[in-house]
């Protein structure tokens, strides 16, 4: 089990904290995903964990072991753990299965080379192996990079982006393959992304970052259904944030009318031709099955999704079947 208790840590730079007092834990061979806009400290709660920064308070374990920094190690990063940076860090004078096995031991050099395939399968670059990183494209240097991190086979892999440049086809491969080739193997992978889809379709739980706080850590489903507030509902994408009384009977008193909105999915807004309500259509665009539909009730704009194209200033009645409220 890795725990991490009330961390917080400050770039010398800088006046706010990049963590803030953040506590939570990952079973082994949980896969667990962080999200959260730009700068609210994904990439350095990964730092931290692998240990290239020394944290101001707080404290990490792993198996009940206290896991230090860099002033406490003569090599930074903890040999049980692999981190994979945006940055690659790829040898470009020796070949892709050269760089795979740069870490892995000589002492038996069939069980390496059996190592470097089974890693390179992983990733889809097994016929690449012979090939020169500054032959290959921003994705394949980044698979070789994973695929030299699952080589020496982690007790724990911290994977910063690992998706970042594949294209969405290969993504969907690669993502499968890698989660299931860790999960069979027992690997603990923390990752982070910006795509929601990527958190939904691979982690155990997602932990929810917000300048350098935890705002949330949850399974999958938890999140969707209960989000801590509306900047965690708007990490899912479109949302429609109701006052709170005008599609739903819930009462405020009247500071709480402010401080909560009703939320309300695009899949979960009704459009039926008994709906309660009426609206008008600004647009319809496809979204590769339904259409993601715009429209208004009164000063109100809605997104919902449909099933066909709804032209420009279609009159049509909906209904929103939940009282869901969530924190502005
Ligand atoms: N080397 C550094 N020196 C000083 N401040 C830094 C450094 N690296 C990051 N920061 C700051 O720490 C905060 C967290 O940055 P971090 O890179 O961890 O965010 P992130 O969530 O990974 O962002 P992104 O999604 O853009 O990669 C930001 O305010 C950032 O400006």
């Amino acid at each position: 089990m890795l725990t991490i208790h009330n961390l917080d840590f400050s770039y010398n730079t800088a006046q706010q904290k990049a963590i803030d007092s953040i506590s939570f834990d990952v079973k082994r061979g949980e896969v667990i995903s962080i999200i959260g806009e730009s700068g609210s400290g994904k990439s350095t709660l990964l730092r931290l964990i692998y240990g290239l920064e020394d944290f101001n308070q707080g404290e990490i374990t792993w198996n009940d072991k206290k896991l230090k920094g860099p002033a406490f190690n003569i090599l930074p990063g903890h040999k049980m753990m692999k981190h994979v940076a945006q940055d690659y860090e790829l040898l470009d004078f020796v070949t892709v299965g050269e760089n795979v096995g740069k870490f892995l031991s000589n002492f038996d050099l069939d069980y390496k080379q059996k190592q470097i395939d089974e890693a390179l399968r992983v990733v889809e670059l097994i016929d690449l192996k012979d090939q020169f990183p500054n032959k290959l494209s921003g994705g394949q240097r980044q698979r070789v990079s994973i695929a030299r991190a699952l080589a020496q086979k982690p007790e724990v892999l911290l994977l910063d982006e690992p998706f970042s440049n594949l294209d969405q086809s290969l993504k969907l491969t690669i993502r499968e393959k890698l989660i299931d080739w860790c999960k069979a193997n027992q690997i603990t992978v923390i990752f982070t992304t910006h795509d929601l889809h990527d958190a939904f379709y691979t982690s155990d739980r997602i932990l929810v970052l917000q300048k350098g706080k935890k705002l949330q850590y949850d399974e999958v489903e938890k999140v969707r259904e209960k989000p801590y507030n509306s900047y965690v509902a708007k990490l899912f994408g479109y949302v429609n944030l109701l006052e709170v009384g005008k599609y739903n009977n819930l009462k405020l008193n009247d500071i709480d009318m402010f401080n909560y909105y009703q939320l309300v999915y695009p899949d979960e807004v009704w459009i039926h031709v008994d709906g309660e309500y009426y609206g008008e259509v600004i647009d319809s665009k496809f979204q590769g099955r339904d259409y993601l539909v715009r429209f208004k009730h009164d000063d109100t704009n809605f997104v919902a999704y449909f099933p066909f194209v709804l032209n420009k200033g279609a009159k049509i009645r909906f209904s929103i079947p939940n009282n869901r409220i969530v924190k502005a």
